[in-house]
């Protein structure tokens, strides 16, 4: 099929790539030139395992290309997919300014059927929105031309993102019309082979199944982070509970890891949006307030654990922290716990020597020339005469560091593991004093 992504970030550049591998004809559009060049020059603007090998061998086929050019990428695609940002406004409202402005240049320039498939995470009743600002272009141009706006929501994770998309969970389409739910599964055909994947329902009920996801993972993190921090005051360890809660398989092992808090793009803004949502309709959603706040006080814990440990005043301090990225296998900071323990390290006075595989590059573009932060080519580099070690972010490469070299490096033997990476007796065996969520 002809397929046109409009959006060529995280979730765009994935599906069109995958698309593309299966034999599809993709036009991925930006309206950034910075990206669409490095698309272009054979690289991606962002890091995310395997992607790279599907970007290369589909534009060598000839089966992915990338434009800024909006009227020629409309009337390319007979499927159009949306997959631009939809960020938080000032409300905690999803900002849906460019999936409007997408929608726009869709009506303004499509020659023929289309169908228009919102990937994008977008608030119930979007859908609506969407064919009203075609149906307005359409009309300013005097034509008429049939469409059908489709909502299939993302469930893809960065780190993992090439992975889920080939080998999806579900695929949701929330539809209303039989000759859209026939294309979708035509185009969703070679993902679904050995079983059922498709779930075809309503717009309103598709839409709200991605916040209803998010929600509930959202809630099970905030949840075991809650329960961590009264283990710690009971002398439990976290570690354990889970374990012998996530056995019953009613529950079930996934997304039960204590930690420094969820960060992201998905799950602050998702939270934030369905809060938001239900506020609007009359219905306080107190649960997931609670799952928000207590999230935006666990990424402050482990600076607590410090202040606990070396005093309010860190003046003089480094600290080490392995770790910027929001999670492992991906260059994404954005909503990241490392930026609130820097922040917090430094209105105490502190400096920092930071290591991360990926995302240094993106952390001196959010953090510029701050003074207190600098950077470390090597994990260990960063530990060499730290007060203690910081880690924010559990990579593969920190699962079993040279501890004693730890030790001797560190100008105070201390570790604050916001990952829950190692055990407590491992650290104490070596002389390292340990400290980290929920092990009391
Ligand atoms: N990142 C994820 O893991 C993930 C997973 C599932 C769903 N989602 C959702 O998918 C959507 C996209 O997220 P993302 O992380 O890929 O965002 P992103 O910021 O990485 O990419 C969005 C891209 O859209 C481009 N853009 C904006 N307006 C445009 C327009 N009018 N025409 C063409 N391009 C335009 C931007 O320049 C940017 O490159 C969001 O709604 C997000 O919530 C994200
Ligand atoms: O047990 C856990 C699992 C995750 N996290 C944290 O939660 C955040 C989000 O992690 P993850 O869900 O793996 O990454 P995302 O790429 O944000 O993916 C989520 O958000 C996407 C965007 O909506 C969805 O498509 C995915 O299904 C959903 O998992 C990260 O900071 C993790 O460190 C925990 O603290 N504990």
């Amino acid at each position: 099929m002809k397929v046109t992504v409009v959006g060529s970030g995280y979730v765009g550049l994935v599906s069109g790539a995958c698309l593309a591998d299966v034999g599809n004809d993709v036009l991925c559009l930006d309206v950034d030139p910075s990206k669409i060049r490095i698309l272009e020059e054979g690289g991606i603007p962002i890091h995310e395992p395997g992607l790279l090998e599907v970007v290369q061998r589909n534009v060598q086929a000839g089966r992915l290309r990338f434009t800024t050019d909006i009227p020629a990428a409309v009337r390319h695609g007979d499927v159009q997919f949306i997959a631009v940002g939809t960020p938080p406004d000032e409300d905690g409202s999803a900002d849906l300014q460019y999936v409007l402005a997408a929608a726009r240049n869709i009506g303004r320039h499509m020659d023929g059927y289309r169908v228009v498939v919102d990937k994008s995470t977008v608030p119930v009743g979007t859908a609506d929105k969407v064919r009203a600002a075609i149906a307005e272009e359409v009309a300013a141009r005097g034509a008429a031309l049939e469409y059908s706006v489709v909502s299939n929501p993302e469930f893809l994770k960065e780190g993992a993102a090439v992975d889920d998309f080939m080998r999806p969970d579900r695929i949701i389409v929330g539809a209303d019309d039989a000759r859209a739910i026939d294309w979708m599964r035509e185009l969703y055909a070679p993902f679904q082979r050995n079983h059922e994947r498709l779930l075809v329902m309503d717009v309103r009920s598709a839409e709200l199944t991605k916040y209803a996801a998010n929600a509930m993972l959202a809630t099970r993190i905030s949840f075991m982070n809650e329960l961590a921090n009264l283990a710690e005051t009971l002398g439990a360890d976290i570690e354990l509970v889970r374990q012998g809660i996530g056995s019953d398989p009613r529950i079930g092992w996934h997304f039960l890891y204590a930690g420094c808090g969820y960060g992201g793009s998905c799950f602050p803004k998702d939270v934030k949006a369905l809060v938001r949502t239900g506020r609007e309709h009359g219905h306080d959603l107190r649960l997931l307030g609670a799952v928000e706040s207590v999230n935006e006080r666990q990424k402050r814990r482990l600076v607590d654990k410090i202040v606990a440990r070396f005093g309010d005043n860190l003046a003089g301090r480094r600290f080490a922290l392995w770790g910027l990225a929001f999670k492992p296998n991906t260059d994404d900071m954005r909503e990241a716990p490392s930026r609130v323990v820097l922040e917090e390290l430094f209105r105490r006075g502190a400096s920092a020597v930071a290591y991360d595989p990926v995302a240094m590059d993106e952390a001196q573009r959010i953090f510029g020339d701050e003074p207190r932060l600098a950077y470390a080519a090597r994990p260990m580099d960063a530990v060499d005469g730290a007060d203690a070690l910081v880690i924010v972010t559990e990579w593969k490469e920190f699962r079993s560091p040279d501890f004693p070299r730890v030790r001797d490096l560190l100008r105070q033997p201390v570790v604050f593991d916001g990952r829950n990476m190692y055990e407590p007796a491992v650290l104490e065996r070596h002389g390292i004093e340990y400290f980290g969520i929920g092990r009391g």
